[in-house]
């Protein structure tokens, strides 16, 4: 396969400048995971642009950078007056806070001189400047890989100048929960921007899970098993776990300088165990409470005084932020308070370093480690486990890992969980551990090295970038058909010429009046037939080789009030649940074991919130219940919606298999697979058993509707190519045996027309702007078949 040029895009390049005269830099390589991680990609043509780590002002100084920097892959971004504000405030002040549950600094309560508008300003300004360089150096083809909350307004801006450009959002820090994320005063410019992307990635489930949360809650869009969809444009959201590069640590750990460190540091601490702690000097590391459970291990466990020790690494991180010089001193404080309480002539059992070291000085520290302590509050992910794991020696340390670190999830199973905010549990642990068999040491380290060795950065990035183009790739195959505006010439030429037509057709938006709201599900209420419509349907319906099938959401009551006195047409209620031909009583097409044990339960809050909110109301089906805030307050049923939907999820469907759709005025849940696609194979062996007499292929489809996302289905069921497909294979799938399948379609790119009403994203063939074109459109084949 040929891989597409990377255009990596983070805040940080690997390496930070320094300057060393008018015209020369050295570098050293920037600090994080992010960094170490993606210093892993080794398969891609990738060009890196960041930030250097440096202001340049002069123009000499900028184009020396630059040259230097290209020697290795990188394009520097330079972001002058308002790095500050952005980097300092507004990424790291404001977002890191509060994507890791730490809340908005009192900074912003207290200080008139830090204002949050004025950073999210400089936020805008400089992810411009990033765009402005990746508009630079895009060349067609290249794939734009944006990472992190440093560039959540990329996205948009790139789609904006090139809606073909491939974009993927990749967030390395966790995604909090909608409760702590919708307190950010920007968080609805900045969700819409991320979903501009084709492809957003998270690392855990959880992270992935508070995004699509958070879009339905604030945004109020709908939410599929293949993504988040807003106005009919799907955003996959996936998981992919990062990795480390095993192979790099494993022949570093055994290159003999390491052996030389190794050597040294055992010697340096013989005759005490050794516990480790490797982390940024970060507010969410947890360093402070590490250093609270080390001093209940030595207060409780005397024999223990002198004879284990803890090595902490604080590696300087954001020097600029007041948090991080607080932190500092209190670690300082700490350290200094043990060290003094368990002390001793000859040793001390904490070493605090607030520097960075030499990668191969890591490595044997990892190596010759008994007990590695990490107790992030939380972490995207920690590689630091990753690492330490790969560099085990003959004697295998113990991974102590917080919970609330990404990799909790991957590594928990050859490790010991901890809470780090109890810090009784975390001395507990530290216990366990020194006293741990070397036999469930080694069957711990087993699990844990199989997981790091075949979960690489590269096959992180692989899988990643394979899903993008996937997506992508599909894309394009879709676009040469899609949204083309329907002609209504050609419909009506075809209608003329077949002898078995088949109309489907939506109810709400299609053949109601057209919504003053932009409300394309209907919620705006608009539930009555489109007047100038009545009698021509009823023409249609009386022709002897067109059948009509409305295939609506709606309760059955709702379609026999405004069709029942029809003859001759068929309404398929509830997504096609339900199905009537007028002549007849309704039938039951759900398919078997359908569990709707949920419903009561979802009934219940709707109860309590329709009580709660005036004006609101809510209707229920077998298989649906529909809240309406429609005639309530809009900014209070908004609020009301949100909370509801948290209720729904901590309780009646937390475990069931449903669909959430928020409307803009409604909350919906139904039954999983009740989709229109999935109805359309028993409605058609229905409609084939009804026509006994049937014996003309149908040879005309037009199918018109204002469909959701999940329920775009019912435009692929019938695309020729999909039907040949079926045609040709043995089973079906379509509840009609193969030999009526052979005969009941004959369809091909001129007599199928697939027409979603006013979306610009779609799997529908064409479009047409509102219910106002459909009138206009059965009106002009009513009048052909007067003709
Ligand atoms: O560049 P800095 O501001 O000094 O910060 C360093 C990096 O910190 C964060 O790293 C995260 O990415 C790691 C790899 O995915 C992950 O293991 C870790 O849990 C995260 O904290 C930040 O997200 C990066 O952008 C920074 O470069
Ligand atoms: O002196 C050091 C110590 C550690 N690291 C690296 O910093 C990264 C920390 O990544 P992690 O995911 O654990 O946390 P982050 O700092 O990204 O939040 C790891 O790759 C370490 O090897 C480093 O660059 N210099």
């Amino acid at each position: 396969m040929v891989r597409p040029r990377l255009l990596v895009v983070s805040m940080s390049l690997p390496v930070t400048a320094k300057r060393v005269g008018e015209e020369s830099w050295s570098f050293t390589m920037s600090p994080g995971g992010l960094v170490s991680a993606l210093l892993g990609l080794k398969e891609f043509e990738t060009k890196w642009i960041g930030w250097p780590g440096v202001d340049v002002h002069d123009a000499v100084g900028k184009k020396a950078l630059s040259i230097a920097l290209a020697e290795k892959g990188c394009i520097p971004v330079f972001l002058e007056e308002v790095c500050d504000q952005y980097y300092n405030g507004y990424c790291n002040n404001i977002l890191w806070p509060i994507f890791h549950y730490l809340g908005t600094p009192p900074e912003y309560r207290n200080d008139s001189a830090i204002t949050y508008q004025s950073q999210y300003d400089a936020y805008k300004k400089a992810n411009r400047i990033f765009f402005d360089v990746v508009k630079e150096h895009y060349q067609e083809g290249d794939v734009v890989w944006c990472h992190d909350y440093h560039v959540m307004l990329l996205p948009q801006y790139l789609k904006e100048y090139n809606s073909k450009m491939k974009v993927g959002w990749f967030l390395h820090t966790p995604f909090p929960s909608s409760e702590m994320y919708k307190t950010l005063p920007s968080r609805s410019e900045l969700l819409r921007s991320v979903l501009t992307a084709d492809l957003v990635g998270f690392h855990t489930y959880d992270f992935a899970r508070h995004f699509v949360n958070a879009c339905m809650c604030i945004l109020g869009i709908e939410a599929t098993s293949e993504g988040v969809v807003d106005q009919g444009k799907v955003t996959q959201v996936a998981v992919f776990p990062i990795g480390i590069e095993p192979e790099r640590f494993i022949k570093t750990s055994e290159l003999s300088e390491v052996s030389q460190y190794m050597k040294m540091f055992k010697n340096d601490f013989a005759g005490r165990k050794l516990i480790l702690g490797v982390d940024r000097l970060d507010t969410i590391k947890g360093i402070p409470q590490k250093y609270q459970a080390f001093e209940k291990f030595l207060e409780e466990n005397e024999e223990w005084r002198g004879k284990v020790m803890l090595l902490q690494i604080a590696v300087p991180t954001r020097n600029g932020i007041g948090e991080y010089q607080k932190i500092k001193d209190q670690c300082h404080g700490l350290v200094g308070r043990i060290n003094g309480r368990f002390g001793s002539i000859s040793s001390v059992p904490i070493i605090h370093l607030d520097c960075s070291i030499d990668f191969n000085q890591l490595c044997a520290l990892y190596a010759i480690t008994d007990v590695l302590l990490v107790t992030s509050l939380r972490d995207g992910m920690n590689l630091v486990s990753s690492e330490f794991v790969a560099c085990q020696n003959a004697e295998k340390g113990v991974l102590i890992l917080s919970e609330f670190a990404g990799a909790g999830q991957s590594l928990g199973a050859g490790a010991l969980l901890v809470n780090p905010w109890n810090i009784k549990e975390v001395s507990t642990a530290i216990g366990e551990a020194l006293n741990m068999s070397p036999e469930e040491k080694e069957r711990k380290h087993q699990i844990n090295f199989q997981y790091v060795k075949t979960h690489s950065t590269q096959q992180w990035a692989d899988d990643f970038m394979n899903k993008l183009n996937e997506i992508t790739t599909n894309g394009e195959l879709r676009t040469g058909e899609i949204p083309n505006e329907l002609r209504q010439h050609d419909v009506v030429q075809q209608f003329s010429k077949s002898k078995n037509r088949l109309l489907i057709l939506g109810f709400y938006g299609t053949l109601t009046m057209p919504d003053t709201n932009q409300d394309r599900r209907g919620d705006g209420m608009n539930l009555e037939l489109h007047p100038q419509l009545k009698e021509r349907l009823k023409v249609l319906c009386s022709d002897p080789k067109t059948t009509v099938v409305v295939l609506s959401r709606s309760e059955k009551s709702r379609l026999d009030q405004n069709f029942g006195d029809y003859n001759g047409m068929w309404l398929a209620a509830e997504n096609g649940m339900f199905l009537r031909h007028t002549s007849g009583e309704w039938v039951t097409k759900m398919p078997e074991h359908m569990n709707l044990d949920w419903i009561d339960g979802v009934k219940h809050v709707f109860k309590y919130f329709t009580e709660r909110t005036p004006g609101s109301y809510f209707e229920t089906s077998e298989t649906s219940v529909v809240w309406n805030y429609q005639h309530a307050d809009a900014e209070f049923g908004r609020a009301q919606a949100r909370d509801m939907l948290q209720h729904l999820w901590a309780g009646p469907i937390s475990n069931a298999t449903v669909d959430v759709v928020r409307g803009s005025h409604s909350v919906e849940v139904h039954a999983v697979g009740v989709t229109k696609g999935t109805a359309m194979e028993r409605i058609l062996g229905e409609i084939v058993l009804h026509n006994k007499s049937m014996n003309t292929p149908i040879d005309y489809v037009l199918c018109i509707g204002s469909f959701l996302g999940k329920d775009e289905d019912v435009y692929t069921f019938f695309e020729p190519e999909l039907t040949k497909k079926t045609r040709s294979s043995p089973d079906t799938g379509n509840g009609f045996p193969k030999k009526v399948s052979s005969r009941v379609v004959d369809l091909n790119g001129e007599n199928y027309f697939s027409v979603a009403i006013g979306k610009t994203h779609t799997k529908a063939s064409y479009f047409l702007d509102s219910s106002d074109d459909v009138v206009q459109l059965i009106h002009k084949l009513c009048s052909h078949n007067n003709a």
